[in-house]
């Protein structure tokens, strides 16, 4: 025993797909990752829907599958696994009530008709949705299928729950009731989350695994990610700026030589100059200005940069180049009379700038 509630390694040729997992028992991870990036393949061999080409995996002590090694293949079926995943939609048995669809996993599992039933009730209660439990699935709304399909995931007690962007299929006005619903149901229990939401990571999960093109490109504590991210990717999931380059005595010198100025004098755990570092901001705090017609930037620390884009958000407009994007005022923006094309000096807040190795 390792300690770990899921063990889990596996190679996808096909694929050029490789990854490996572990979950303390009662953890949730978070899992992250541009279009593609195998998050849903994940997933699939979790659940037993795919076989890789090598891997093993063992959940709660159980071996889930051992395939590619010199022993002989082994490989438990989807329904003896002890894991249930709840989809983007609530796949419901369009037949059967509300009831017998949260009783089917105790049912199948072995339990008496009535025991079945005394499951699925409570489970019902615990989202709210006893009052729901005569109807069938054509009569409920989005979020009170989602809910149901929430308390059936649960009802066999499994050892492992997989969500697939639970709430991507729901109502902005929805989606709230079920993410509490989940945080509450989460605590203590061992769960895989694919999601595109920032707000579901930082609501729902402990830790955080970034996916690209098959492999972990970044891990941790959930804020240590998204506010310290190494991607492009996920400090743009995390609304950040993400400059790269090497420490210097004032901030760091990106690779074009431009130093930008960084204020650490509260970093508790100094880095050396000529060490790799990240830089990650917010736009908002980059101030755009007018570029004053020399062939160096006006400002110490700014990056003289074309506008390649202007894009209205409310009262700021986003102002992107190739390096770097600000947000800016609107008023500021007519006033200046920027446009695309324009060769402009952006300047980051050095207070609000953080720095960290790469
Ligand atoms: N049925 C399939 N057969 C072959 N290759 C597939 C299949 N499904 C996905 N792939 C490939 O496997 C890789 C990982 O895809 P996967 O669906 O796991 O990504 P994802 O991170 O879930 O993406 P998304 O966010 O778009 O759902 C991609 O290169 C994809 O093209």
């Amino acid at each position: 025993m390792t300690g770990a509630a899921l063990a889990f390694r596996a190679t996808l040729r096909e694929r050029d797909w490789e990854l490996a997992v572990d979950l303390a028992a009662g953890e949730t991870v978070a899992v992250l990752g541009p279009n593609g990036a195998g998050k849903s393949t994940l997933l699939a061999v979790l659940a037993g829907l795919l076989r890789p080409d090598t891997g093993h995996a063992t959940l709660a002590g159980r071996e889930l599958f051992a395939v590619g090694g010199s022993a002989r293949d082994q490989w438990l079926p989807p329904h003896r696994r002890g894991i249930s995943l709840l989809a983007q939609e609530a796949l419901l048995f369009p037949h059967r009530s509300v009831l017998d669809n949260v009783a089917y996993g105790p049912l199948v599992a072995g339990a008496s008709r009535g025991e079945a039933r005394d499951i699925a009730r409570r489970r019902l209660a615990e989202v709210e949705a006893s009052e729901l439990e005569g109807r069938r699935p054509a009569e409920l709304s989005g979020g009170q299928a989602q809910r149901v399909a929430l308390a059936r995931a649960l009802a066999p007690d499994p050892a492992l729950l997989l969500l697939d962007e639970p709430m991507a299929a729901l109502d902005a006005t929805v989606a709230p009731h079920l993410r509490r619903m989940l945080r509450d149901q989460l605590r203590g229990r061992t769960t895989v989350l694919v999601t595109h939401e920032v707000l579901d990571a930082y609501t729902l999960a402990d830790r955080v695994i970034v996916l690209d093109a098959g492999r972990i490109v970044e891990q941790g504590p959930t804020a240590e990610v998204l506010e310290r991210p190494r991607t492009a990717f996920t400090a743009d999931l995390a609304g950040l700026e993400l400059l790269t380059g090497v420490r210097t005595a004032r901030g760091l010198r990106l690779p074009d030589g431009t130093e930008v100025e960084v204020d650490s004098s509260a970093e508790a755990d100094p880095i050396p100059a000529g060490v790799a570092v990240a830089c990650a901001f917010r736009p908002s705090r980059v101030e755009v200005r007018e570029a004053d017609g020399s062939g160096v930037p006006s400002a110490s620390g700014a990056l003289r940069a074309t506008i390649t884009d202007l894009e209205p958000r409310g009262d700021v407009v986003r102002v992107r180049s190739a390096v770097i994007t600000a947000d800016v005022a609107v008023q500021q923006l007519a006033a200046a009379g920027w446009s695309t094309g324009d060769v402009v000096d952006f300047v980051v807040d050095p207070r609000a700038a953080v720095l960290y190795p790469r």
